[in-house]
């Protein structure tokens, strides 16, 4: 649906160039919602604005549902943005139209009667539940309603296409998510292909299938969300992970002596991780048994990300030493990512 080829983006002047973007490839695929994480400045907003030519590529090409953007005509381009929406993180509704107004004005010039634009109208704003509020003014809004106008007024002209950069950060978690629930619906309701802007995890984590991760206007990694939680190659991408997963709290408590990291002489602290779909087998059982040892979990952090459960477990690890070395290993070879964290076996 859109394709990205060597698409580079730079601001400033020849002294003092600005590499916003730089040779991103990239392919989005039809009906998918596409996640582009990265810290502030890494080129998000840049590259995502170069589908709708709202910035226009310095090098490279973007294609959009068979078009190439920066072909098209002044004409064409006005003609092919109406099929790609945008909503963005401060609403930017007009201030002084009501609801109504705000998500009818795409649709001057449309040729629909004002009959037609009025059920139209009336249709968007019944989609994403906000049919109450017609002739209330933005400044009448939460939040969370804005963002549902500004979705309803991004409908406006049947797009294939929604472009959100970071829609969700001036939101509470709460309206968050109901935000995000109703981004998945359209996704799913009009297959509507959507591309999501965020500095957050934990959006690409609730509604993504893939995501490319963004560093100093590269893409430093990209691929299916499960995939990347479950091993991330880069530290950019293990940065973002650790922001959502409590796993990283032992470290903490590992640093703050906490009685429940002390070790006796011969135990070890090992982060278990889950790195295959489908791990139903019960492999802490399993290595009790087997190999005598004793196993303590002291923190679990399972969730579910795209249907498949996936996290792990920090636990304390305590047996002979040999039988220790045999259960990791076990571990390991049912797929189970095996981190040693502390490791009291040379006191022995
Ligand atoms: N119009 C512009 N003129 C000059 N520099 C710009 C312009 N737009 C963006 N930049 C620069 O390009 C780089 C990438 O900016 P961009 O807004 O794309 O990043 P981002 O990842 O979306 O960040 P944020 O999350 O803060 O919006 C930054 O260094 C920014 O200062």
């Amino acid at each position: 649906m859109i394709t990205f080829s060597h698409v580079s983006k730079t601001f400033g002047t020849p002294e003092h160039p600005v590499y916003a973007v730089q040779d991103v490839s990239l392919e989005i695929r039809e009906g998918e919602i596409f996640g582009i994480i990265g810290f502030s400045g890494a080129g998000k907003s840049t590259l995502v604005r170069c589908i709708n030519l709202l910035e226009r590529p310095t090098q490279g090409s973007v294609v959009v549902d068979g078009r190439e953007m920066t072909g098209l005509s002044p004409a064409q381009l006005r003609q092919a943005r109406k099929k790609i929406g945008m909503i963005f993180q401060h609403f930017n509704l007009m201030p002084s139209r009501t609801v109504f107004g705000n998500v009818a004005y795409p649709l001057r010039g449309s040729g629909l009667s004002k009959r037609q634009v009025a059920e139209k109208v009336r249709r968007l704003l019944a989609l994403v539940d906000i049919a109450d509020k017609e002739n209330a003014y933005p400044s009448q809004l939460s939040g969370g309603q804005k963002q549902r106008v500004a979705i309803a007024r991004a409908l406006a002209n049947d797009p294939k296409v929604l472009l959100c950069d970071e829609a969700t950060s001036a939101l509470d978690p709460q309206t968050t998510n109901s935000i995000l629930r109703l981004l998945k619906q359209l996704n799913r309701q009009l297959g509507l292909t959507v591309v999501v802007i965020t500095h957050e995890m934990a959006v690409v984590k609730e509604i993504c299938s893939r995501v490319a991760v963004m560093e100093h206007g590269k893409v430093a990694e990209e691929g299916e969300v499960f995939s990347i939680f479950a091993a991330p190659k880069q530290p950019i991408t293990q940065s973002f992970i650790k922001t959502t997963s409590n796993l990283q709290k032992i470290e903490e408590l590992i640093a703050a002596d906490s009685p429940v990291t002390r070790l006796k002489p011969g135990e070890l602290i090992v982060r278990l991780s889950y790195v295959q779909r489908n791990v139903s087998e019960p492999l802490i059982s399993s290595i009790t048994e087997r190999f005598h040892v004793s196993v303590n979990i002291i923190f679990a952090d399972i969730e579910i990300v795209q249907d498949a459960p996936i996290g792990g477990t920090v636990a304390i690890m305590g047996g002979e030493r040999e039988q220790l070395t045999q259960a990791i290993q076990y571990l390991i070879e049912k797929n189970v990512g095996v981190e040693v964290i502390r490791d009291a076996r040379a006191a022995e």
